[in-house]
């Protein structure tokens, strides 16, 4: 069985939500959020360290895992707890620093295909997504539904896993159900009539991940 070449997560990171600015990470941290992701899209590393620096920073006043998106530099330099990349970012990226730098990595995943190029790379966490139709994030493929995720979570087994896309409260419970370790929102905090509420109800469903 594979077993992770980066620093370990536990296998249970609770309620994962991926957000795009300091002042949701600062909001959700006060809320009781212990990992979460910083995902600002398409700007230089110059344009986002300002934010990856604050970012970095309220994590590690929480004691949370603070995950960065893309910009595996930056968190390298300002020593986030990881890094978060996609299948596509595997080709470009100085993984070796990564792990040489004492950052976790999460990779994406797609199908079984991807599942084996990310099990190749022995990534902290394997992400696994889209569960669900989405309307954060334009996907070229299609949902995977619930069985497929179940048939995924199995085949992983005791590897830490987080599912993503279109993870609602209502859903979460049947996501949770498959035994994946986390679940990972964009649409189902930020766009919440009550984003405290929201937060609160997930928290209280897929926990707040181990120690
Ligand atoms: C937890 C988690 N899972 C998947 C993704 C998607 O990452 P990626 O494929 O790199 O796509 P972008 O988020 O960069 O558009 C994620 N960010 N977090
Ligand atoms: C950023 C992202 N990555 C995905 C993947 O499947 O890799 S799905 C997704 C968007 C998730 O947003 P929401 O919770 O609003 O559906
Ligand atoms: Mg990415």
């Amino acid at each position: 069985m594979y077993r992770p070449d980066f620093p370990a997560t536990p296998f249970r990171l609770g309620l994962y939500p991926v957000v795009d600015s300091v002042e949701w990470i600062e909001r959700l941290l006060d809320a009781g959020v212990r990992t979460i992701q910083l995902r600002i899209k398409d700007k230089t590393d110059d344009a986002v360290e300002a934010d990856v620096i604050a970012a970095i920073a309220l994590g590690k006043r929480y004691a949370a895992r603070l995950f960065i998106n893309d910009y595996w530099r930056l968190a390298i330099k300002h020593q986030a707890y990881g890094v978060h990349l996609g299948q596509e970012d595997l080709q470009t990226t100085d993984l070796a620093a990564i792990r040489q730098a004492g950052l976790r990595l999460g990779v994406s995943t797609h199908d079984d295909m991807e599942i084996d190029v990310a099990l190749a790379v022995r990534p902290s966490y394997i992400a696994l997504g889209h569960v669900f139709p989405t309307q954060t994030k334009q996907m070229p493929s299609a949902p995977q539904g619930l069985q497929q995720l179940a048939a995924h979570v199995k085949r992983l087994g005791d590897y830490p896993t987080v599912a993503i896309g279109g993870i609602s409260l209502a859903r979460a419970p049947a996501v949770l159900e498959t035994g994946v370790g986390s679940v990972a929102v964009v649409s189902a905090i930020t766009q919440a009539e009550d984003w405290r509420k929201a937060t609160a109800q997930l928290l209280a469903l897929a926990g707040v991940g181990d120690e």
